[in-house]
């Protein structure tokens, strides 16, 4: 019999009379329903968050770190079992998916441990002004309010986790909205929170589609704070209807490794190719283009193709390296860039397979920047070679792209790497290392058409909370 899963509203869990089914990517298989959330439901949401608003900002962080401990605990007792259905719903290989749970609790239980070191500071006037030398500040950081949490489908679990701990540590109620595909993951997740013993409406779930109640939760008036991961189109519309309130927003990537001619070439390609087609290479810091100079181009080009041809090609629980894509438009869409790319030239290293929605991987070296292949981000298991003759060309090209997430420098040249680690605009550069978000107390966070804000769990609790001043002039005796 098909599962239905319900919302965690108000401390309750709550059906809808619409619902949504959702299917297995990988074989078809039905894994249940979720509610398909009304407006009106979305308002029973947002006022009994708002409810529970001042009885959860009185508590200190001590208190609030309570929860969260019991939640992390939870999540780890329960990481296999959340693992196995994430890596049914969304094709992710089952020990990955059971590590995006774990990797979970440890954010969630780290949020603890740094919320309680959030002291505020005291000011003196007289360090600006001597005149003001009686005046004093105290600052604190305050919550923001209600705030709505986004998750996207390639980690629906952890990009959740990341950002409700924080927001909660910091005194906010949450609502959270779980991508379709992913929603039973993120209502599972909703669970650990809820056996936390959270009071009633400081956290709920909202599940629905994002094109039919996207809009209406973004613009909603009582919610005071958009912390969004997806794509940089609805990141962008979110932008727009976001007025005022302050955003989160982590989007898409064409991150670059740019490799020199004194690289270690063997670190390189084992990094490229982990980064690159790793869950099949939908993750947003995807290594999704190589810049090698011309001079050690065929050397990494053959080194990367051998890997590959080490990479399993099959499904979620049988772990293999590269799985079916989550849907067949992601899959169609993946297909037109290699059919494009190879119309216009570029030199494909592997013979192109597809089985339903599962691609092979695909190397293509000589890709050049009248392709769609140099600019687009596929979000599946391509990877494009771009030959160049200079730093400065590396570098150009890099930065010519409308994204800025994250870029790799492989040379044994540190110097040289911090240079080039300097003019590249984007908002984090590995050297040597593929590009990745972890460890997840670094920030984390894009430029550009990447996202606004920065993540990471002590950027997290200062991005959603406020700071207050309370001023006040001692007595002259
Ligand atoms: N920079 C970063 O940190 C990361 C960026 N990403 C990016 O995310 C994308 C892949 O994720 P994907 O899930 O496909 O992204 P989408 O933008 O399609 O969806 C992300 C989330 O937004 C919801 N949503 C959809 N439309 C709206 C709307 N109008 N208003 C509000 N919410 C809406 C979705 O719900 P529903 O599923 O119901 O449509 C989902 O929960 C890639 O571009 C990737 O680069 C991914 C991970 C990390
Ligand atoms: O959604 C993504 O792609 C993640 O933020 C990437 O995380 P990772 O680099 O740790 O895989």
């Amino acid at each position: 019999m098909t599962q239905a899963y319900l919302n965690y509203v108000n401390g309750e869990w709550k059906d809808s009379e619409d619902h949504i089914e959702i299917f297995n990517p990988a074989n078809g298989e039905s894994l249940g329903t979720v509610p398909a959330m009304s407006h009106a439901d979305v308002d029973y949401v947002m006022a009994s968050a708002k409810n529970a608003f001042p009885a959860w900002r009185a508590l200190s962080y001590a208190e609030r770190a309570k929860y969260l401990e019991k939640a992390a605990d939870i999540l780890y007792r329960d990481a296999e079992k959340i693992g196995s259905t994430l890596s049914k719903e969304i094709a992710k290989g089952l020990k990955s998916a059971i590590g995006e749970v774990t990797r979970t609790a440890e954010i969630v239980d780290y949020t603890a441990k740094v919320g309680v070191t959030m002291d505020g500071e005291v000011m003196e006037g007289g360090n600006f002004d001597p005149a003001s030398k009686n005046r004093i500040a105290v600052v604190r950081r305050e919550p923001v309010g209600l705030v709505l949490a986004i998750s996207p489908f390639n980690y629906p679990v952890n990009l959740a986790g990341s950002k409700i701990a924080p927001a909660l540590m910091g005194g906010n109620v949450v609502a959270f909205k779980p991508p379709t595909q992913g929603s039973i993951s993120g209502l599972l997740l909703a669970k650990a929170f809820a056996e936390s013993g959270l009071p009633a409406g400081v956290f709920n779930t909202i599940t629905g589609r994002g094109r039919v109640i996207g809009d209406y939760i973004v613009e909603h008036p009582a919610v005071n704070f958009i912390n969004f991961t997806g794509s940089s189109a609805v990141g962008k519309n979110i932008g727009k209807l976001a007025g005022m309130r302050p955003i989160m927003l982590e989007l898409g990537g064409k991150d670059a490794a740019i490799v020199l001619e004194d690289a270690d070439l063997d670190l390189a390609a084992k990094n490229i190719v982990a980064g690159a087609f790793g869950y099949s290479g939908q993750r947003c810091t995807a290594v999704k283009r190589v810049l090698v100079m011309d001079s050690v181009a065929d050397e990494l080009v053959g080194k990367v193709t051998d890997l590959v041809k080490g990479l399993t090609v099959g499904m979620p629980e049988d772990n293999a390296d590269i799985t079916p894509l989550i849907n067949t438009k992601s899959a169609d869409y993946v297909q037109g860039l290699i059919e494009e790319a190879k119309e216009k030239g570029a030199k494909p290293l592997f013979d192109f397979k597809r089985e339903g929605n599962l691609l092979y991987p695909m190397v293509f070296d000589n890709v050049t920047t009248d392709m769609r292949l140099a600019w687009e981000e596929p979000f599946g298991p391509v990877l494009p070679f771009i030959r160049v003759k200079s730093v400065e060309e590396a570098v150009e090209i890099a930065n010519k792209s409308e994204y800025g997430l994250q870029s790799s420098v492989f040379t044994r040249n540190f110097p040289r790497a911090f240079g080039i680690a300097e003019k590249l605009e984007v908002g984090t550069v590995h050297i040597n290392n593929k590009t990745q978000r972890g460890p997840d107390n670094f920030p984390f966070l894009g430029v550009k058409d990447s996202g606004a804000g920065v993540q990471g769990v002590k950027y997290s609790i200062q991005a959603m909370t406020k700071v207050k001043s309370v001023v006040y002039a001692i007595d002259e005796m």
